[in-house]
C-alpha cells in the first residue's frame, strides 16, 4: 500500500481554504491563464471561451455557451465538453488561492441533457485544502444562475510549481510561452519566477 488516496472527501486534518489577499475582488473577471487553453483561451476558435469571475471566499462563477462544435448527440453538448467546462471553472479557483493547481481527480454527474445554444451557468468553490491537495466542487445550471442543475462535479486538484509545465510541456510551446510577456505576467501573478 502506498498510502495514496484519491478520495474526493477531504481527509482528517484538512483546513478551510484561505483567500489570498491579492486575489481578484468579487465580481472581477479572472483572465485566461493561457491563450491556447481549450477551456479559457481566446486563441482557440472551437474552445469553450469560458470567462470566470471571482466570487466571495474561494469561489468563482463562469458562463459557457454551448456551440455546434461542442455536440455529442444531435443538438446536445458532448459530456466530455461539459466535463471540460467544469474542470476549467474549478481550475480558475487557483487564482483565488494564488496557487497553480492541476486536476488530479474529476468526478462528474450528468443530471440533464444540455442543448446547443444553452448558456451553462457555472459556479465552483474550494471546500478544503490538505497539503498540496485542493478539494472543490462545481455546478452547472441551465436557464439562469438559479436554474435547474444540469451537471455537477467533485474534484481534487494538486498544487504544482511552474516546473510542472516546463518539464512536461512540449518545448516549442514552452519557449513561446516564456517569450510572451503577457504569459510571464500570468506566471508572476502566481508568485513564481519562470
Ligand atoms: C512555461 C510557462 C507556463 C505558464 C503557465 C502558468 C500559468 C498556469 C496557471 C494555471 C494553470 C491551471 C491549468 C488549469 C487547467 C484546467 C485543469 C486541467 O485540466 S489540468 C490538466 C489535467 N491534469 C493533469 O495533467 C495532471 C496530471 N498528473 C500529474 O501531473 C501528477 O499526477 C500530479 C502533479 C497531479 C501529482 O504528481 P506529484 O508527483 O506532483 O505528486 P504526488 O506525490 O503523486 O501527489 C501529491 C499529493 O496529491 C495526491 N494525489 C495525486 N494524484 C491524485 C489524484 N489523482 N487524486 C487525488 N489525489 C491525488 C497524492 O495522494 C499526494 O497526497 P499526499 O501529499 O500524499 O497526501
Amino acid at each position: 500500500m502506498s498510502g495514496r488516496t484519491t478520495a474526493l472527501a477531504p481527509p482528517d486534518g484538512a483546513e478551510p481554504p484561505v483567500r489570498h489577499p491579492d486575489a481578484p475582488a468579487p465580481g472581477e473577471v479572472i483572465g485566461s491563464h493561457y491563450e491556447h487553453c481549450f477551456g479559457c483561451g481566446g486563441g482557440v476558435p472551437h474552445g469553450l471561451h469560458l470567462e470566470a469571475r471571482a466570487g466571495e471566499g474561494v469561489s468563482v462563477t463562469a458562463e459557457f455557451r454551448v456551440k455546434e462544435a461542442h455536440q455529442g448527440a444531435p443538438g446536445l453538448a458532448h459530456g466530455g465538453v461539459l466535463a471540460t467546462a467544469l474542470d476549467e471553472t474549478l481550475g480558475s479557483l487557483g487564482w483565488l488561492l494564488r496557487v497553480i493547481a492541476v486536476t488530479g481527480r474529476l468526478e462528474t454527474d450528468y443530471v440533464q441533457p444540455v442543448p446547443v445554444g444553452t448558456v451553462l451557468h457555472l459556479d465552483a468553490a474550494v471546500h478544503a485544502v490538505h497539503g498540496r491537495k485542493i478539494y472543490a466542487t462545481a455546478t452547472g445550471r441551465i436557464g439562469g444562475p438559479e436554474g435547474p442543475v444540469a451537471v455537477r462535479a467533485s474534484a481534487v486538484f494538486i498544487e504544482v510549481k511552474i516546473d510542472h509545465f516546463i518539464e512536461n510541456g512540449r518545448p516549442a510551446e514552452i519557449q513561446a510561452a516564456l517569450a510572451d510577456p503577457d504569459q510571464v505576467k500570468v506566471a508572476r501573478a502566481f508568485e513564481v519566477n519562470p
